[in-house]
């Protein structure tokens, strides 16, 4: 079976660091080539050269991708500030440019160059354009605008690192009206007075929470019959009265059939979702009108047009490039093609910056010659609402689906001595009461712990003990005999534990 060329393997010597290839010009040579600098590709790079690897580092647009300056570092940031904004309450326009002032000073003004500068203190060789596979081994660079294209080539290994892009629906009128994708909203500073949001996943739970609190009338319309559809039920449900309490309309089971320009903006047409779902009051044959439509119904892997297929990788129908545990790249029949590794979004597997950064460390481990595995089963889910959603492993009805023999226990964190101490019956620092948060554990008959999911203040935060849980494989019986400290929201962990470890047959309460 093939694999990736051994870790042993020797570099190209020095004298053989350009190779002639006639007119075309010369090729650069490297130990390692990165396509792509996002959050996983600057791990593995700056690692790599650190370790004494000669690395090129190909990147079309910003070194460090969409995390530090489109995506989780200007939407934390504007969520941090959304929650004052409400907290305060009054003259939300200025909070809103403070916001953005915030935003954009973390986000560097999307200036990359002191990404650039750790990265040539690491050694790598950073190569500005887009690259495309030519050949086995051999790579090309096109640099936006004017400058020459650069042949690179790579003795150890490719890394594809090429992220995600946001996928648009083929909606009538869509084109014809004021949207914005994630990163248009969070590079912007317009402030509009009525949003509709399309798509219920974390961008769009995030991006109406940050805009209705800035006083923006937000609709959010999910055609699924709950938010955060990858989710059990609850979850978006509770998720869903916060939202609500933050200022957000939301419309589940609900289809947007088309837009039209009216009043400077878009009229939308909405109707209840295809599936027989029962949509929310407002969605039956309704119209809203809008300033503008932010589109955030999901990202697609960016592994198409790469010229993978040159190296005999397979890229899916979605544009995954799909990995081995060791982050090899696969071929249509499932083997891993030799010397070309993939890691973050492009992978298909859960698309955040933890995975990107596990997954570069699997890489480099490997690189350096061990043997470290990608454990995709603790990965966790977060979004960073008020309050925040922490989930990890399997809920009820995937577990239920993969034939487990399910148990299921629930708590509400408004019943811990921290909410008495906050005094707090259920959510969020700066809400009393607005609707349900809790935490949900998921076990097999015999006791393993196969997935968690919490709503509640700083879920983020407290949700880890359960990642790692998941990781470990762990007894619900260890996770309830377990010592918390008190106040703490953890502590909301305790009696669902205890309780499933009582129907297991251990009374450990
Ligand atoms: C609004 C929003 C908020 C998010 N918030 C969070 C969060 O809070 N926490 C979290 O964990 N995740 C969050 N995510 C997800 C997170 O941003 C991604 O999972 C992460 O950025 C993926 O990193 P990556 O290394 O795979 O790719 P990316 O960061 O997408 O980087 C890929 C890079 O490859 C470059 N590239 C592509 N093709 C080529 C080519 N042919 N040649 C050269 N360069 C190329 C691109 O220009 C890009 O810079 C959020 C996403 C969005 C949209
Ligand atoms: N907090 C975080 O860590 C964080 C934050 C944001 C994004 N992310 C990651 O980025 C990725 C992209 O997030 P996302 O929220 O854009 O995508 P997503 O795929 O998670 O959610 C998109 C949502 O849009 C809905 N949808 C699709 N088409 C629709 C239509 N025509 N009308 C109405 N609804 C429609 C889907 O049912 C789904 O609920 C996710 O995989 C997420 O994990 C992570």
């Amino acid at each position: 079976m093939p694999s990736t060329p051994s870790p042993d393997a020797p570099s190209r010597p020095a004298d053989q660091d350009t190779e002639d290839v006639g007119p075309g010009g010369d090729v650069e040579q490297f130990d390692l080539v990165v396509l792509g600098v996002g959050s996983g590709g600057e791990v593995v790079a700056a690692t790599a050269a650190r370790r004494g690897l000669r690395v090129a580092a190909v990147e079309a647009r910003l070194l460090g991708g969409e995390c530090p300056f489109l995506a989780c570092v200007p939407s934390k940031v504007m969520l941090l500030a959304a929650s004052r904004a409400r907290a305060a309450g009054t003259d939300l326009r200025a909070a809103f440019a403070d916001a953005v002032r915030a935003r954009d000073e973390a986000a560097q003004h999307l200036d990359d160059s002191s990404q650039a500068d750790e990265l040539a203190e690491a050694g790598v060789v950073v190569v500005r354009g887009r690259g495309t596979v030519t050949g086995p081994g051999r790579l090309s660079v096109r640099p936006d605008g004017d400058g020459d294209v650069r042949e690179l080539a790579w003795g150890r290994a490719l890394v594809v690192g090429t992220g995600s892009q946001p996928v648009v629906p083929d909606l009538p009128g869509l084109d014809e009206v004021p949207t914005w994708t994630s990163d248009q909203a969070l590079t912007s500073d317009e402030l509009p007075g009525r949003l509709l949001v399309l798509g219920g996943g974390p961008v769009g739970c995030e991006l109406s929470q940050v805009y209705a609190s800035f006083g923006t009338e937000v609709t959010l319309v999910e055609t699924s019959p709950h938010l955060l559809p990858s989710e059990d039920p609850w979850v978006g449900e509770a998720l869903q009265l916060h939202l609500e309490a933050s200022g957000v309309r939301v419309l589940v089971a609900t289809t947007l059939v088309g837009v039209e320009p009216a009043d400077g903006g878009a009229r939308a047409r909405l109707e209840p979702a295809s599936d027989g779902s029962e949509g929310s009051e407002g969605s039956d044959g309704s119209e809203v009108v809008v300033d503008r439509v932010l589109v955030v119904t999901g990202r697609a892997p960016s592994g198409d047009g790469l010229g993978l297929d040159l190296l005999g990788v397979a890229v899916s129908e979605k544009g995954a490039v799909e990995v081995d545990d060791r982050c090899r790249a696969l071929d249509a029949d499932g083997s891993p093609v030799a010397g070309v590794l993939a890691v973050g979004d492009v992978t298909g597997l859960a698309p955040y910056t933890h995975t990107a950064n596990h997954q570069a460390r699997v890489v480099t481990a490997g690189l350096a010659g061990r043997d470290v595995r990608v454990r995709s089963a603790g990965i966790p889910r977060a979004v960073y609402t008020d309050p925040p959603v922490f989930s990890v492993g399997l809920g009820e009805e995937a577990a239920r689906e993969a034939g487990h023999d399910v148990l299921v226990a629930h708590q509400d964190v408004g019943e811990t001595g921290r909410a008495f101490v906050e005094q707090l019956g259920v959510g969020t620092a700066d809400q009393p009461d607005p609707g349900p948060s809790g935490v949900r554990l998921v076990c097999d008959r015999d006791g393993t712990l196969l997935g968690a999911a919490a709503v509640g203040p700083h879920a983020d935060s407290w949700g880890g003990e359960l990642a790692l849980a998941v990781t470990a494989g762990l007894d619900v019986r260890l996770l309830a005999e377990h010592t918390r400290a008190f106040p703490t929201w953890s502590e909301a962990i305790t009696p669902a534990a205890q309780d499933l470890a009582a129907r297991t047959g251990e009374d450990v309460s």
